[in-house]
């Protein structure tokens, strides 16, 4: 079933679908039927990540529907991100072939460098000494070299980066010999983003928007915490649309030109959610919502502010 989710153009001349499922948090019990659900609901991007630990059951997913004969493996994009711990060069590849085995692909078709900052390289992803992150001083200009090699060994068709500044982009092109196709960053309307989303267009470089609901399920939101999905202002667009206010978000973003990932285990939900093409948001309404801007960070990374390529320390 095709639910007409428009493609955005990659600046190596390939398509992505503007729309799919994210998989942070979706437990291993129950990703396989969200993944299916998804792909019934029409859902052709599936946004994964190593570190989500939950690689094989998204795996077991696409699989299953693959074998009914719902999608061919051409009909798919599958985008997974290579972990702090493994931005050495000789690690890059060794990363991808584990996520490769666990999604049961021969090929990603997007593959993103998952944060500018490093690990210390060990069996441990979150590694620690005396309750602090242990760093790695890797450079990601030298794992972006790594990265430029999986496109010419044919493990993945395209790469990319995640939560990288405009400063962080501008010294990697310096020396990249192929553009990341996008940069994967917070979007949502408490942190539009504009500077960063302006500055990535300059430079052909799409963006992808994480957490485009406020991410309600992080683990770290506290009880009266500010949920974006609660907002009273939204929930007024959503009676205005007769949408709900988790589609009127959604729409935000793709009306944007924004590649959106929003995750959920709720059959109804992710059903809901692809339901955003049959409607659209008048230009006064985009900039109203534009205007909820706080600077309200969710993904914050606090515990490697210290890391010498940090990416938020800056304006953008
Ligand atoms: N590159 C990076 O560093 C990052 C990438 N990401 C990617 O982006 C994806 C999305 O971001 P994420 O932080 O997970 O958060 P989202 O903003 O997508 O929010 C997910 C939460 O919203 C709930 N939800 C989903 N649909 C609805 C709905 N229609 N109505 C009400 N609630 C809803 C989900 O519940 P339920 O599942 O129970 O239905 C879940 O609790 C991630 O899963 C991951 O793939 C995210 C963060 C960082
Ligand atoms: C969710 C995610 O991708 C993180 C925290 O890196």
């Amino acid at each position: 079933m095709s639910l007409n989710v428009p493609f955005v153009n990659l600046n190596n001349g390939q398509q992505f679908p503007i729309f799919g499922l994210g998989t942070w948090k979706s437990k291993p019990g129950e990703v396989t039927q969200a993944v299916k659900d998804a792909i019934d609901a029409g859902y052709r991007h599936i946004d994964c990540a190593h570190v989500y630990g939950n690689e094989a059951e998204v795996g077991a997913g696409i699989k299953a529907k693959i074998d009914e004969g719902v999608v061919k493996r051409e009909d798919l994009y599958i985008t997974s991100k290579l972990w702090n711990t493994y931005h050495r060069p000789d690690l890059v590849e060794p990363a991808i072939k584990t996520t490769l085995k666990n999604l049961g692909l021969e090929q990603l078709d997007l593959y993103l460098i998952h944060w500018p900052f490093a690990f210390k390289e060990g069996d441990s992803l979150f590694p620690e000494k005396d309750g602090k992150t242990e760093f790695s001083d890797v450079d990601y200009v030298d794992t972006w070299k790594a990265m430029e090699q999986l496109v010419k060994k044919g493990l993945t068709k395209s790469i990319g980066i995640s939560n990288f500044n405009h400063e962080q982009i501008n010294r990697l092109l310096e020396s990249a010999e192929i553009k990341p196709v996008t940069n994967q960053v917070e979007v949502q309307p408490y942190l539009n983003q504009q500077k960063l989303i302006d500055f990535c267009k300059s430079k052909d470089i799409t963006i992808t928007a994480y957490s485009p609901l406020g991410s309600p399920d992080r683990p770290w939101a506290k009880p009266g915490d500010p949920q974006l999905i609660d907002d009273p202002k939204l929930k007024e667009l959503a009676q205005k649309y007769k949408k709900t206010p988790a589609q009127i978000l959604l729409r935000y973003e793709v009306q944007r030109g924004l590649i959106t990932i929003p995750k959920s285990v709720t059959k109804s939900r992710i059903q809901q959610n692809i339901e955003i093409f049959d409607f659209e948001l008048s230009a006064d309404d985009v900039k109203y919502i534009d205007t909820f801007d706080c600077k309200g960070r969710v993904c914050a990374f606090n515990t490697a502010q210290e890391h010498k390529y940090y990416p938020f320390n800056i304006e953008y």
